[in-house]
């Protein structure tokens, strides 16, 4: 639909004076969600929301999940009720947010590697069909806006992909493109360039800038407080616990706000110091096992080669980052790495732990190799009742396995997550243990996102694992808890244990060439290493 503004006084995109936002079906007198919120949106001004835990709290106002009191006499909204047709904040405002909703992910053990292997019928639904239909596209107008969109955000050569079949870089382009399709007044992104490479995210970025120009539609986008904020931000709102705090992007108040946020825990250790685990990681010992050892790898989809000869070797103690673009195949690399590729016993040469992949059983490698990804992110059980609804403790416990297996946890068990806990856990920005404990027993699938990563981090490494292999790790976390884990990682792993560690933001790898991190890079299917 094409929306039209039928007044020449210029509306208020967004109005709020001192007004409390609850939840749905809470009274006036209860604890509210936000509070004393006073924001008003003027039209060309370019808005970014930064926060952390209370990030989510204002999507849920700006989505229209929050009641608003005094209730705004014009809607939240005040130019929606000015265009032609006149429209409610309900159907206006599209919002694009990669966190995963409760239940969505079901309750069995995860199965994510349906894109590796046969596609079933139902899997083969590609790009473009699935644009289509989320977008009720049917005219040549829509197939034209999808065509320019694509092509802006380098998702044309993919369109007639499988749907399953896209990379999780790609994935959240064409979700962002499906977002800007549905043609709504306002759209809401939050943390759009989590998972971008370094080409995709300036793309993104100008895209998100004209669009928001043309008023077509109004963007507000959502980002950590450690997140760069994009040069066409003229104004943020900072979620300051309950508070918001608004203003052009260099007002005091607003500087001020964002320093509180990113301001360092107190009760973190001092990063920096080389450890004595580190040390021996410098000291590359010939002595060192094989971990991996891959010659001449190759992965291939019917005409689509993904992985080319590749030749790896990972050695006990080793600290590798992978680096590629968006679709350039370290996913499926790693996937090779813990065998959960159906590939993977196809290979001439891959050898994992000393043996061929295909002499060790899948089980085993899932209790021998720590895993954190996207796709697992994803996949992980959300269920509040039934099988899958798991404690943090019990989500995080399920690392003993790798898999999750109902059994009694023994007493080293509980020692072990107690002691990772403490030291990564809330309890350990807010110095009370009780916190920690508190945390163990809620339920895993209410947690907010990045406290949901941490506690999958923490699962991926509670086993000691020889093998680490940590994808997009941080995605999620505040700046507080980024903090700790990089910690965690260079002071607390084992000598004799190996990492892989994929991420798009260089600033977010935890150990520096310098101390004797490799890199291998991935380009057009080839690895290879860089210096
Ligand atoms: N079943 C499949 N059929 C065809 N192509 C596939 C299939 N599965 C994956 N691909 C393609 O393989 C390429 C590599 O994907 P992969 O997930 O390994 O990339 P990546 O480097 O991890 O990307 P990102 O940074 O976005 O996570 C992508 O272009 C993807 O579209």
């Amino acid at each position: 639909m094409t929306y039209r503004r039928i007044s020449t006084i210029p509306p208020k995109i967004l109005s709020l004076k001192s007004s409390n936002a609850f939840n749905f079906g809470d009274g006036d007198a209860a604890t509210p969600v936000l509070r004393d919120v006073s924001w008003t949106i003027n039209d060309g001004e370019s808005w970014a929301v930064v926060g952390s835990s209370y990030k989510d709290a204002v999507i849920n106002l700006l989505t229209g999940h929050l009641r608003i009191s005094p209730s705004p006499p014009v809607g939240l909204y005040p130019f929606l009720s000015q265009l032609d047709p006149p429209s409610d904040s309900h159907d206006s405002v599209a919002l694009v947010s990669f966190a995963t909703r409760l239940k969505a992910a079901g309750g069995a053990f995860y199965d994510f590697s349906a894109r590796y292997g046969a596609l079933r019928d139902e899997e083969r639904i590609t790009l473009r069909e699935s644009l289509y239909a989320s977008a009720s596209i049917q005219d040549r107008e829509g197939k034209n806006i999808l065509q320019e969109l694509a092509e802006r955000l380098d998702l044309t050569r993919l369109l007639d992909l499988p749907l399953v079949a896209l990379s999780n870089g790609q994935t959240r382009r064409a979700r962002i493109l499906s977002g800007l399709l549905k043609r709504l007044p306002v759209l809401i992104l939050d943390e759009p360039f989590t998972g971008l490479d370094v080409q995709n995210r300036p793309r993104l970025s100008n895209l998100l800038k004209d669009m928001h120009e043309a008023r077509n539609p109004r963007v507000i986008i959502a980002l950590r407080p450690q997140d760069p904020i994009p040069d066409w931000i003229s104004h943020i709102a900072v979620a300051l616990q309950s508070t918001i705090v608004t203003g052009e992007r260099s007002a005091a108040g607003v500087e001020e706000a964002l320093h509180k946020l990113l301001s360092a825990p107190k009760h973190h250790r001092t990063e920096g110091s080389v450890p004595s685990n580190e040390a021996s990681f410098r000291r590359a010992s010939p002595q060192k096992k094989d971990v991996i050892v891959m010659k001449g790898v190759n992965v291939s989809y019917s005409t689509r080669h993904i992985l080319k000869d590749v030749n790896w070797t990972i050695r006990e103690g080793d600290r590798w980052q992978l680096q590629g673009a968006n679709g350039s195949g370290k996913t499926t690399l790693t996937s090779l790495l813990t065998g959960a590729h159906p590939q993977s016993y196809i290979q001439s040469h891959l050898h994992i732990f000393s043996q061929p992949r295909s002499d060790i059983a899948t089980v085993t490698l899932q209790q021998l190799i720590g895993h954190v990804s996207p796709e697992l992110f994803n996949a992980f059980p959300r269920r509040l009742s039934g099988p899958g609804a798991l404690t943090v403790k019990e989500a995080i416990a399920s690392g003993f396995d790798g898999n999750y297996v109902y059994r009694r946890r023994t007493q080293a068990e509980d020692e072990r997550i107690g002691e990772m806990v403490d030291k990564l856990g809330p309890g350990a920005e807010t110095g009370n243990d009780k916190d920690n404990e508190i945390w163990l027993d809620r339920a895993f699938a209410t947690l907010p996102p990045g406290e949901q990563s941490l506690a999958l981090l923490i699962r991926a490494l509670v086993n000691r694992p020889k093998l680490i292999i940590l994808d997009e790790v941080f995605a999620g976390m505040d700046d507080a808890m980024v903090l700790r884990t990089r910690q965690y990682l260079r002071e607390d792993l084992g000598d004799d244990q190996a990492v892989v560690f994929v991420g798009h933001w260089e600033s977010e790898v935890p150990w520096s060439i310098g101390e004797g991190l490799r890199v291998m890079k991935m380009e057009d299917g080839h690895a290879f290493e860089v210096d």
